[in-house]
């Protein structure tokens, strides 16, 4: 996607239920995310937030429902819909036995992130230039969550979805995270992401999927 077409990307989530082991956790959740627009998925524990993002992204189907990007549906093209979209999971996908360059460069290949995106500034920009040649097995939590979020600088997806990724960063590190999301959706991007800090972004929008829990009797029919 050039960086014209960010300006036209849309996500239209219609009316989806997702399930777990024949639980339904959710259901008929619509929403809309258009360029520019940040997202904050709320939710007790276990309400099925990152089943959600999970759904979004095509790695589970959803049980009812239908999602669109750019107003096809996802299924029609899930290749070209995943190379419009960059996810970062709960835990980050970081070898410990290869180097931070070496993780940065591995993860930038598998994103088709752009190739002349600079790894050198990428690890800047996450405080990580000093630890370029250490292996990651040493690095602490916050550091290797550093190392994941090095591709923020380098992948040039539309659509950023972001499970949790201010989890074991410090306080200078979440400032320069944010800023990092505005610039994205500043420039049109979509970010949609969970959080259990409270987040210094402006402008963005809450969904609290709590309030789509199927009632008791519901429940029980889906058994
Ligand atoms: N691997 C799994 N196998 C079966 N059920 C699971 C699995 N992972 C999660 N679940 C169930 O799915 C439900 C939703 O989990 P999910 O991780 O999506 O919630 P969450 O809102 O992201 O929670 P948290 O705030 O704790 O991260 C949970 O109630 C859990 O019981």
């Amino acid at each position: 996607m050039t960086e014209a077409n960010f300006l036209q990307a849309s996500l239209s989530i219609n009316s989806i239920s997702c399930e777990r082991d024949e639980r339904i956790l959710f259901k008929n959740l619509s929403f809309r995310c258009d360029s520019g627009s940040l997202l904050q998925i709320l939710g007790f524990n276990g309400a099925g937030k990152t089943t959600l993002l999970h759904t979004l992204c095509g790695l589970r189907p959803a049980a009812e429902g239908e999602i669109q990007w750019l107003g096809t549906s996802i299924l029609q093209n899930l290749a070209e819909y995943r190379r419009s979209l960059f996810f970062l999971g709960h835990q980050a996908p970081v070898k410990g036995h290869l180097t931070v360059r070496e993780n940065v460069e591995w993860l930038k290949a598998l994103h088709g992130s752009n190739p002349s995106g600079s790894v050198d500034d990428a690890l800047e920009q996450v405080d990580l230039g000093a630890y370029s040649d250490t292996a990651c097995y040493s690095l602490s939590a916050g550091q290797r969550r550093r190392v994941a979020l090095a591709q923020l600088y380098l992948n040039q997806c539309p659509l950023w979805v972001l499970d949790e990724p201010f989890t074991a960063i410090d306080k200078a590190g979440v400032s320069r995270l944010s800023e990092r999301i505005s610039e994205h959706s500043e420039r049109g991007g979509i970010v949609v992401l969970t959080s259990h800090q409270p987040i210094e972004l402006s402008d963005v929008n809450l969904l609290d999927i709590s309030r789509f829990q199927p009632s008791p009797e519901e429940q029980l029919y889906c058994g």
